[in-house]
């Protein structure tokens, strides 16, 4: 994929800065919306590859059962050989270190040579966990074949993770680039003995505690999955309050849900117009020696320039990867 994923720009909700280095390690690459496919289902991987979705999960874990986790590990490197998924970013869930499976799922995917563009790691409690899987990878794997960094996603879902969140972030390696903290709100629902409700109000915490650590370390940070795939209204009135909260991308299960996810996760025109005529009124204020003047009937001063910088950034980033697809 040629100029994806290594690319350094800001991001829907964090704003670029000369002064945070870990805000450099922000990817480009749109992941508004990122669909799980069971890496054993050739008919739904034949599907997507058709989709216009940003990222896609070829899954050996929950949505694979158990007497077909060897099929969807061989499967799943066949799938990547023979099948052009375009511009869409190719990312596989293996299953958790608990689980005893994660060692076979490495030497069946990646020891391959169509490797995917990145690799998303459930349950990952620790630091630890992250190193464990990496050292794993890269005694089993085929990387050295690759020519960047494997990318990483890691998914936040269990009670002991999001305390160590700040941990989890600071990861750092030359062969794998961590890119995004994932939500996974099932498995953290379980874990804390609650029950999931419309509004998921009883998520609020952890879902701040989520964007706030990716944030803090230049990360993308993905929604949780609305199960309900059947209901576009509360699907979408979902993701657009995961785009106002600083998520930058929501898990999807279902094709139906692909346009309104990455609608919501895009700017609207009212947003580009407005952004655009600021940053004008903004910098002819500046030459006025004006930190702070009205616009439109607010006050005005750098932060909105800044949230007006992300507006911007992300169409460029949107647009930048549809012209490449
Ligand atoms: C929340 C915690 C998690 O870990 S989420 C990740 C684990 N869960 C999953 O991976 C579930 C993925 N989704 C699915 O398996 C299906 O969408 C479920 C929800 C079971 C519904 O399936 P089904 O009744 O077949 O849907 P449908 O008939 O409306 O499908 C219409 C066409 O779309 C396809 N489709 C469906 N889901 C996907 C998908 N995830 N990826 C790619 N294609 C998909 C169907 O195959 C069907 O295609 P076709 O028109 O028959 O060719
Ligand atoms: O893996 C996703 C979740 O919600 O759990
Ligand atoms: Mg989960």
């Amino acid at each position: 994929m040629p100029g994806r994923g290594l690319q350094v720009a800001c991001w829907r909700g964090f704003h670029c800065s000369h002064t945070m280095k870990y805000h450099q390690r922000a990817a480009a690459t749109p992941r508004r919306a990122i669909m799980y496919v069971p890496g054993y289902d050739d008919r739904k991987a034949n599907k997507a590859a058709t989709l216009t979705i940003d990222s896609i999960v070829l899954d050996c874990e929950d949505g694979v059962a158990i007497n077909k986790k060897e099929e969807a590990r061989v499967n799943i490197p066949k799938l990547l050989a023979r099948t052009d998924f375009g511009s869409k970013d190719r990312f596989i869930r293996v299953n958790s270190r608990d689980t005893g499976l994660t060692e076979d799922d490495v030497s069946s995917i990646l020891a391959s040579n169509n490797l995917p563009d990145g690799l998303l790691l459930p349950k990952v409690n620790s630091v630890d966990d992250i190193n464990w899987f990496c050292d794993l990878a890269a005694r089993n794997g085929n990387l050295k074949s690759l020519n960047r960094p494997m990318i990483l996603g890691v998914m936040v879902e269990t009670a002991i993770a999001m305390l160590n969140l700040k941990e989890i972030t600071s990861f750092k390696s030359n062969t794998f680039d961590l890119q995004c903290l994932i939500f996974g709100a099932d498995d953290f629902l379980a874990e804390i003995g609650a029950s999931k409700t419309e509004n998921a109000m009883e998520l609020m915490y952890a879902r701040q505690h989520v964007i706030l650590h990716a944030k803090a370390f230049g990360l993308q940070a993905i929604d949780m999955v609305y199960n309900n795939y059947k209901d576009l209204i509360g699907l979408q009135r979902q993701a657009i309050e995961g785009a106002k909260m600083g998520f930058t991308g929501k898990q999807v299960i279902h094709p139906g849900q692909i346009d309104i996810v990455q609608e919501s996760f895009s700017p609207s025109k009212e947003q580009i117009e407005w952004a655009k005529a600021l940053s004008i009124a903004f910098e002819d204020h500046q030459q006025q020696g004006k930190g702070a003047f009205i616009f439109r009937g607010q006050m005005i001063d750098k932060p909105l320039l800044l949230q007006a910088n992300n507006i911007l950034s992300l169409i460029n980033n949107v647009n930048g990867s549809h012209t490449s697809s």
